[in-house]
């Protein structure tokens, strides 16, 4: 183990240890992908893992789960090493104190509601009668109480994912994992269960950790968003935060935002894909610009106005969002921009794909902080 990863993760442990949830660092190999991350997780903490196809956030939620070996590093949960090929010690996935909602982690269909959730209870030696009060009390506390004697196969999309998580909960596990637990449902459900289950994670008194793919879920659910890329974390922070300063192109689309990277000097930016921007806070040297598409507006002539920031390019793009369209428009040696714009306001400037338009916005609309 080289020195750096043993210092972090030991630094890791105390804090979570302290707090008694999960300190982990995860070197894992497979095949050409490399993960290489530090993760650290209090109880009470509900963390969103968001990244692109291939980033690894499977392989974070498997190796935590014992489902994959690390290649280095290791894991402790309240205090207990449970992995550390380092020393040796590799406690098998039935072994740790993890509840599980996977979007393939299926109920068992022979079993009712309240025998699906006292399942895990009675695996851990909990006898039958206080194995079925305890599942009681946890379909009652994610409102499926109703349901209790029905089979997998008789619960709606919602019904079924909140027995998943009373399943994984019930056994006070010290980290829940869950994959895309909302992905399944339909919206109005999603809607409905995105409220409940941030606070079900929050007071069930261990650590949680959700995968995702939908920045509204995270946003909503997790106190703190860790986005992984290439197997590594990229960006770590509160959803304020994160929404407010993305740091790579992925996050700043997910969060919906233009961002430019660029040296700051007075209040110019001189851009890295080309050009300059006017911004309002200065700052120098190396620094990220953001700034949202609805203050970008798009123009057939050259405007007039007050705008400091204007230059023409083509319509590389044109998408439907709800009630607007995004615009994207690219220039040589120019970063792309995007642009909101109304229905109308595409009608009336016939914009289509290769349209030659100008763009403008304010230096007041930029958001100028450290690169
Ligand atoms: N069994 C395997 N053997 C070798 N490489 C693998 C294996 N499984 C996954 N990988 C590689 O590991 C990388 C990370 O995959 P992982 O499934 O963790 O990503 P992910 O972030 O969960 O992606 P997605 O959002 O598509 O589910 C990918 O580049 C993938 O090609």
């Amino acid at each position: 183990m080289t020195t750096r990863r043993g210092g972090e993760a030991t630094e890791g442990n105390r804090e979570a240890t302290a707090a008694g949830g999960l300190a982990a660092y995860l070197a894992v190999r497979r095949g050409t992908f490399e993960l290489d991350v530090g993760l650290v997780v209090p109880r009470g903490q509900v963390v969103a893992l968001l990244g692109p196809n291939g980033a690894g956030k499977t392989t974070v939620l498997h190796a935590l789960a014992g489902l994959l070996r690390l290649t280095d590093g290791s894991v402790t949960l309240r205090g207990r090493v449970l992995d550390d090929p380092g020393r040796g010690t590799f406690v098998p996935p039935e072994g740790r104190d993890l509840g599980m909602v996977f979007q393939d982690y299926l109920l068992f269909p022979h079993l009712s509601a309240l025998d699906n959730v006292a399942f895990g209870l009675r695996a851990r030696g909990v006898g039958r009668g206080a194995a079925r009060q305890t599942a009681q009390v946890w379909l009652e506390r994610v409102g499926v109480l109703e349901h209790a004697g029905s089979r997998p196969g008789q619960l709606s999309g919602g019904q079924a994912q909140r027995v998943a998580l009373a399943r994984a909960l019930a056994t006070d596990p010290g980290l829940v994992l869950l994959d895309e637990p909302l992905a399944a449902l339909d919206a109005s459900t999603r809607l409905e269960v995105r409220g409940e289950l941030g606070r079900h994670l929050r007071e069930f008194g261990g650590s949680a950790l959700m995968v995702t793919h939908d920045p509204l879920d995270a946003m909503v659910v997790a106190d703190r968003l860790v986005v992984l890329e290439g197997g590594e974390v990229v960006q770590d922070g509160s959803p304020t935060e994160v929404a407010r300063a993305p740091r790579t192109e992925y996050v700043a689309r997910l969060v919906g935002l233009n961002l430019h990277r660029g040296r700051g000097k007075g209040s110019v930016v001189r851009l890295e894909a080309g050009g300059q921007l006017h911004v309002a806070d200065t700052l120098e040297g190396e620094v990220l610009v953001a700034y949202p598409p609805t203050s970008v507006t798009l123009h057939r002539q050259h405007p007039e106005g007050s705008a400091r920031n204007v230059w023409q390019g083509r319509v590389a793009g044109l998408e439907q969002h709800a009630h607007t369209v995004r615009a994207q428009v690219s220039a040589p040696d120019r970063p792309h921009v995007l642009a909101d714009v109304t229905p109308a306001a595409v009608a009336e400037l016939d914009l289509r794909l290769g349209a030659a338009v100008w763009l403008s916005f304010k230096a007041t609309d930029t958001h100028v902080y450290p690169g």
